[in-house]
């Protein structure tokens, strides 16, 4: 029947220019990775023609692919005629292509999504497999975008915004945890509560903006004198606390000391005023007397509270 042949063919030609000119990659293997088809996505994006690559084997025109993956996944397609799906955080992609779209322009390459399909012949076995190759780089770069921003709120929302040490909540979860934990294991630990002497006539004197460059230096002093595994926050204005595990009380006096003396010793130079100032220090070793932390962080802040009535510039252990 004529007509029906030229109706056939001319479906198959629209159909060929649709396949042609889809956003999608296209590419048809033969069970020995040999490229049968090649579509007008993949011939812009690689840079290669159809032409070029029919035949030629797709492991050999991109050396970077990851061999082994792709063809247990392809193995699988073949064995289970069934598709196979991978997204791009996963594996951000099969072929590297430079990424083209004007708006996610900061992204470096196109992220993919891939999905490998069965390709039946006649008999119904599998004869070839068909990668379908999908630019999913807007959705990628807006998700890294806002998972950036939620890590940058995560962190702002536990740091003090002054100093950049722990802010009060995350710094009094910190020792709950670390009085837990003693409570759980025994060992060492000691807290530590300090306070800027007379700051309230630092501020009076030179004003609230030179207060605040005072107590930067004296997060910044403190933090220099830490390990790592100790952990200092800002409880209030000028108040701070440091919680020190596995360490004892003269442990804990030594570090004290070395903070105190680099306060008291360097005058700090804010707007051309040399400042000097002291701070009062409480010092509580973990025993198995406080019921709990807000019992044990009340021992350290009568220990400094003594240091005060004591003179100031000075430390005190709770007894
Ligand atoms: N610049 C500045 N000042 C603050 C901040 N937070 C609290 N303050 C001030 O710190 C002062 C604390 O004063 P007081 O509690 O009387 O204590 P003090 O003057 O340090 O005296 P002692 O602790 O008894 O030695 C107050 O004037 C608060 O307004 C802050 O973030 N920046």
């Amino acid at each position: 029947m004529p007509s029906l042949n030229s109706e056939s063919l001319s479906s198959f030609h629209w159909m060929a220019n649709m396949v042609e000119s889809v956003e999608v990659g296209l590419v048809v293997l033969d069970l020995d990775f040999r490229v049968q088809m090649w579509n007008g996505f993949m011939e812009h994006h690689s840079g290669m023609t159809a032409s070029k690559v029919h035949n030629q084997v797709l492991f050999e025109l991109f050396p970077d692919i990851p061999r082994a993956w792709l063809s247990s996944k392809v193995e699988a397609v073949t064995q289970l005629n069934t598709r196979a799906f991978t997204s791009w955080e996963q594996r951000p992609y099969l072929l590297r292509f430079r990424n083209t779209r004007p708006i996610t322009g900061t992204e470096e390459f196109m992220y993919q999504n891939l999905t490998i399909s069965p390709l039946c012949g006649p008999s119904g076995k599998v004869e070839k497999v068909c990668l379908m190759i999908y630019d999913v780089t807007d959705i990628a770069s807006n998700k890294r975008a806002l998972e950036r921003a939620n890590d940058q709120l995560a962190k702002l929302s536990m740091i003090d915004r002054l100093t950049g040490l722990l802010n009060r909540g995350t710094w009094e979860n910190l020792l709950d945890a670390e009085f837990s934990r003693y409570r759980r294991y025994g060992s060492n630990s000691t807290l530590v509560m300090f306070d800027i002497d007379h700051f309230k006539a630092i501020n009076d004197r030179f004003g609230h903006l030179v207060g605040d460059e005072v107590i930067r230096h004296t997060a910044a002093t403190t933090r220099s004198h830490l390990r790592h595994s100790d952990s200092a926050g800002r409880y209030g204005g000028e108040e701070f606390g440091i919680i020190l595990p596995e360490t004892d009380t003269e442990g804990a006096l030594t570090i004290c000391k070395r903070i105190l003396n680099a306060i008291s010793r360097e005058p700090v130079t804010v707007d051309s005023h040399n400042i000097t100032y002291t701070i009062s220090i409480g010092v509580a070793p973990l025993t198995d007397r406080p019921k709990n932390y807000m019992a044990w962080l009340e021992q350290a802040d009568q220990a400094m509270y003594s240091a005060k009535q004591a003179g100031r510039n000075q430390i005190v252990t709770f007894s």
